[in-house]
């Protein structure tokens, strides 16, 4: 590695490997570096392997504006083809048997390479990160992946602020501080007790045990788009919102991304389409519909008569969904209007002209992207987080038209409800005025994130603590020579080049 990034105060980035844990900690990796980090960003070498062969990672540190990222995966102690990945109720508790051994590894084998490692940053489902780091003297941060408005639903959850449904009360309404009321459905599934994915509950509370220990928790968010709950949730905990993460003006370096499968081109197709013609059709990487519902929405394209693009990914081979397929004659019948693909460029296909809205499951990475990309919403949201997001989108941000509630209410959506819902989000004054709120979050969330915007400034705040942070690190562990930029008063009278380099004995 080059002596440049040897120089550089270094953080590690962990993730759990789904797609949508590790696109926001890889947006946030890019960015930190482009401030001047080092960023070594880690996850099983399981998903390792697929994201190497999807995009081109390197050996080598990938220069990112001022600083640099680099990968390096670990074995999570399991065969290639082991089926019990697919139960987070066996593949966390494993996660955090082998991750405790080899984090510290990594990080002893870091600090012989000349690049100590000076905090770690993990997102949700692997709260165990922030033990490793207490337990090695180091500082830790969280990246939280959903919205501030579902942090804050796990929250009172979590402490028991509030009833929240029941089984002796299972319609209730819930009523949070500096939130609009959420019906009983708009709560996140996960935590109905009659949710059929209670580990997931388990997993994404699992992170508020720990919440004391990092010393930051950073958000996927912006301060405009959640005003008042970010306000109310930063007096309680330690919060920094970042978003949209996948807006970074000052570097795109596009060439680092962590899809685990290779996009299907799309953007020639797109191309040839007119202004303002296409509905872009993704349910994210981890949920599936029924048979049924897929044939009601590919008559639904085909009866309301709008070119569409949709994805249709293959399921993981162990995670017991059947393959899907499409109605007899339905491609032929298409023709030039449609495209269906196993995965998509989805940031590029959200900021192409020729996209007119977006049915989506309302999974928050989807949700941020389609706002910062002024782009109207029809929301299919199925679980989780996905049901409260639909409610913001639909009546909070007020960009969208609601296709259905969510996969407890157990409705089959019909081709005539899939129809009228695709013609609103894309003609007359509905889908203007929507695509009219769509372009002003656009740019609030493009003035979140530039030079001196609020995600911005946070960004740097968090960057100097990091700094600041690495040198108490450097010298409670009496290392051998560190260097770091200086922080801006102390650069002032310093006749250097802006770097200060710490000897201690
Ligand atoms: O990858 C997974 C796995 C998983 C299981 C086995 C395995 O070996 C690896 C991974 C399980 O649940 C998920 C749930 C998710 O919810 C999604 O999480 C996002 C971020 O929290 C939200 O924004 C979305 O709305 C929500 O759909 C996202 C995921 O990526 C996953
Ligand atoms: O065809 C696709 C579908 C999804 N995505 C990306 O995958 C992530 C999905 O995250 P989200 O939170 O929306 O949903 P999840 O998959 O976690 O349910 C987002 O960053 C999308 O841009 C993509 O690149 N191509």
């Amino acid at each position: 590695m080059g002596s440049d990034a040897e120089s550089l105060v270094h953080v590690l980035l962990v993730s759990f490997p789904g797609q949508g844990h590790v696109n926001p900690l890889l947006r946030l990796g890019k960015r930190l570096a482009s401030k001047g980090l080092l960023v070594t960003f880690t996850t099983p070498e399981s998903i390792g392997k697929q994201m190497r062969k999807a995009s081109n990672i390197g050996d080598e540190p990938a220069p990112v504006g001022d600083g640099f990222i680099r990968f390096e995966f670990f074995e999570d102690g399991w065969d290639e083809d082991e089926p019990r990945r697919q139960d987070l109720d066996q593949y966390l508790p494993q996660l955090e048997k082998v991750g405790k051994v080899l984090i510290p590894e990594m990080i002893r084998r870091n600090a012989e390479r000349n690049r100590p490692i000076s905090c770690l940053i993990n997102n949700p489902f692997i709260p165990w990160v922030s033990d490793v780091a207490e337990s090695l003297g180091l500082p830790s941060a969280m990246l939280w992946v959903q919205s501030c408005a579902c942090f804050a639903a796990y929250y009172h959850y979590y402490h028991g602020l509030v009833p929240f449904p029941s089984e002796s009360a299972m319609e209730i309404d819930v009523r949070l501080p500096c939130m609009p009321l959420l019906k009983h459905d708009e709560v996140p599934s996960f935590l109905y007790p009659t949710s059929p994915y209670p580990f997931l509950r388990r997993a994404i509370l699992g992170q508020y045990k720990n919440l004391d220990k990092p010393f930051c928790i950073l958000m996927d968010t912006f301060q405009e788009l959640e005003l008042e709950i970010i306000e109310y949730m930063s007096k309680i905990c330690p919060i920094k919102t970042v978003g949209p993460l996948f807006k970074n003006p000052k570097v795109p370096n596009a060439n680092v991304r962590g899809d685990f499968m290779k996009a299907d081109d799309c953007v020639g197709w797109l191309d040839s389409k007119p202004a303002g013609s296409v509905v872009y059709v993704s349910f994210g990487s981890v949920v599936y519909l029924k048979q049924d519902q897929w044939d009601e929405i590919a008559y639904g394209l085909l009866n309301s008569n709008v070119n569409f693009l949709w994805v249709m990914k293959p399921p993981h081979k162990d995670s017991g969904y059947t393959v899907l397929t499409l109605p007899e004659g339905f491609l032929e019948k298409a023709g030039d209007k449609g495209k269906v693909v196993q995965w998509s460029p989805q940031e590029q296909v959200l900021a192409h002209p020729a996209v007119a809205a977006f049915v989506t499951h309302c999974g928050w990475n989807s949700s941020m992207e389609a706002l910062a990309s002024g782009m109207p919403i029809i929301a299919f949201p199925q679980w989780g987080d996905q049901v409260t997001d639909a409610k913001y989108l639909v009546d909070v941000f007020k960009v969208g038209v609601r296709m259905c509630r969510g996969e407890a209410e157990d409705k089959l959506i019909t081709r005539d409800v899939v129809e009228k819902c695709l013609l609103e989000a894309t003609v007359g004054e509905k889908a203007a005025e929507m695509k009219r709120n769509a372009l002003k979050w656009k740019a609030a969330a493009e003035a979140a994130v530039a030079e001196g915007g609020s995600s911005d400034r946070n960004i740097q705040a968090f960057v100097d603590e990091v700094k600041r942070r690495s040198v108490e690190v450097a010298l409670a562990k009496g290392s051998k020579s560190t260097v770091v930029e200086a922080p801006a008063a102390a650069r002032e009278g310093a006749a250097t080049n802006g770097k200060v380099e710490l000897v201690s004995s």
